[in-house]
């Protein structure tokens, strides 16, 4: 039987219907004082899930967050409950689905995963967490709020901190329903029964984002969703036997590492959401996109990257990315995702996600839609240094090459140009990041100073860094180590010596919030070119 929804509610009159729920439908709306226009989303109120009721506990921890609704209004009048919020537009579900596109580009899922990190960064420093991070529960802004993404729907949210103790809920073994959605929610909480904590929302972004990258989406979202147990079983036993570099094959590794770092957190880890947010501008920039997370749609032209900028290489380059590598190198001139948990029902707890999935097949130009290039763009400036053309490309295509002929080095004098060449590649950016691909670049030469094989230097060093996990260094600390190395690098006596300070430069770096590359730090790495050539 259709419900009869009533033409007004509170102070509202409703209008046109803009979308139906599990249990609800949400229709635009008018203040009949006002004439202020928002969305009512109304339910039964006897309904057996009370999703409204539990979101209207939830909206006022979330007020006053970027891309959270504003609550104008609550209650419950005859036999409906309802909620007044924003006016909020399309779903990222309809946005890609009308587009028409086998995979989003690059440069858009890059904005989704740092706004949507943003988000779930806010609702958890609010003691809450969202539990059903899909497609259709990120909608973009109307008017001059159309490039950021808001969320909605907290109907399965739950508050992770207990309010009156103020502490983490308890993990627990006991076996539970889970709670989200099919497609994007974390293995363990769908697969193993676990109970959803901060990690779980992170892990259903990463898959919400490989879902975008991937022709057709993710494996077990091909065929619909299930209607019986077994299809549901099976659904369960994909997804959780996909290996994470299966799933990611041909993306960016980005992409795969943020779904593995989200797997390994712990139950009550708080999540780095500044380094993800940071690696995703990151990877936008070095795809030549410009440095912003506003999600503009539909992505038009001239946010594309430039034609001469090289596509980052998947972890698996394919055999002619690494001949193009090669040529290229042989060419350089180096002169540069209880409410019902606690609900009784998995039918209750589990929502049909509001994405139909991608259905289509993969497609010889998949990967080409992907955006992310051809090896035959690239174009590599090098130089020397009174004719110093600017840097085009990749950084972390740069950075990776630079990598590469750190161990083809044989003397001093060509090592102070890769270093040259490395401050400049890091300059020739607005982010003075230290990113992987940078960190990469520090370690082979700390390495190939270390090595008395290449080098009259005898002394062999191995103080490789070991920065990931490491505590971060408070910043005055780390200014004073990058100015002490800065003052004595033009002092050292021999490369051993000069390994140990590339060594502690890098280490210093990966340990610092932001890992920034202060003015010291440049100084530091010119200071080393120059002794280089010193000692070469
Ligand atoms: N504030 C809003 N402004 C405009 N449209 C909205 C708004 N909130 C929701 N919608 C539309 O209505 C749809 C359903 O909204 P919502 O997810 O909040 O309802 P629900 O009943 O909890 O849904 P479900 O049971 O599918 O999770 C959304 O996908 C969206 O298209």
């Amino acid at each position: 039987m259709t419900l009869q929804y009533p033409q007004r509610i509170g102070n509202w009159w409703l209008e046109e219907k803009l979308g139906s729920g599990f249990s609800g439908a949400i229709f635009r709306a008018q203040n009949l004082h006002t004439g202020q226009v928002a969305a009512v989303k109304l339910q039964r109120a006897d309904d057996e899930c009370p999703t409204n009721r539990f979101e209207r506990a939830f909206y006022p921890a979330l007020q006053g967050g970027v891309g959270m609704p504003t609550l104008w209004g609550a209650g419950v009048e005859g036999s409906f409950d309802y909620l007044v919020i924003d006016l909020l537009g399309a779903s990222l579900d309809s946005l890609f689905r009308k587009s028409g596109k086998n995979v989003m580009d690059l440069r858009s899922v890059c904005c989704i995963a740092m706004q949507v990190i943003n988000r779930l960064e806010f609702m958890h420093s609010r003691g809450l967490l969202h539990r059903d991070i899909q497609l259709g529960n990120c909608v973009i802004g109307l008017g001059l709020n159309c490039t950021t993404i808001y969320m909605i729907d907290f109907g399965f949210s739950k508050f992770y901190i207990d309010p009156h103790t103020g502490r983490h809920i308890p993990d627990s073994k006991a076996p539970r329903d889970f709670i989200g959605n099919y497609w994007f929610t974390s293995i363990g909480v769908h697969c193993r029964g676990k109970v959803p904590s901060r990690r779980d929302d992170l892990e259903a972004l990463a898959l919400m984002l490989i879902h975008l990258l991937t022709p057709g989406g993710l494996p077990w979202t091909r065929n619909g969703v299930p209607k019986t147990d077994s299809a549901h079983d099976r659904l369960m036993r994909e997804k959780k036997n996909a290996r994470p570099e299966d799933l990611c094959r041909g993306l960016p590794s980005e992409f795969e590492e943020f779904l593995r770092y989200c797997r390994r957190l712990k139950f009550m880890d708080r999540p780095d959401y500044g380094r993800w947010v940071e690696e995703f501008r990151q990877l936008e920039i070095s795809m030549g996109y410009p440095d912003s997370a506003e999600f503009v749609w539909p992505p038009p032209p001239d946010l594309q990257p430039p034609v001469h900028v090289l596509a980052r290489p998947s972890q698996q380059p394919s055999g002619g990315m690494v001949a193009a590598v090669l040529n290229d190198l042989a060419k350089l001139n180096f002169d540069d995702r209880p409410v019902l948990g606690e609900r009784k029902e998995v039918a209750n707890g589990v929502r049909p996600p509001k994405d139909k999935g991608p259905g289509k097949n993969h497609s010889a130009d998949a990967q080409k839609d992907k955006g992310f290039g051809t090896p035959d763009d690239a174009i590599v400036i090098s130089s020397d240094e009174e004719n110093v053309p600017a840097i085009r490309g990749s950084k972390a295509l740069l950075l990776t090459r630079l990598t590469k002929a750190i161990p083809q080095a044989t003397d001093n004098a060509t090592l102070a140009r890769i270093v040259c060449d490395y401050v400049r590649v890091l300059q020739s950016n607005s982010s003075r990041t230290l990113t992987k691909d940078g960190a990469a670049v520090l370690d082979a030469l700390q390495k190939q100073l270390a090595d008395p094989d290449v080098f009259v230097a005898p002394v062999r060093t191995r103080s490789r860094t070991s920065a990931e996990g490491a505590e971060d260094l408070p910043r005055q600390a780390k200014l004073d180590k990058l100015l002490g190395l800065r003052c004595t690098v033009g002092k050292a006596k021999d490369n051993a010596a000069l390994a140990k300070m590339v060594a502690e430069f890098g280490s210093v770096i990966h340990r610092s919030n932001g890992r920034t590359i202060t003015k010291d730090g440049f100084a530091f790495l010119e200071g080393l070119a120059t002794r280089l050539r010193t000692i070469s």
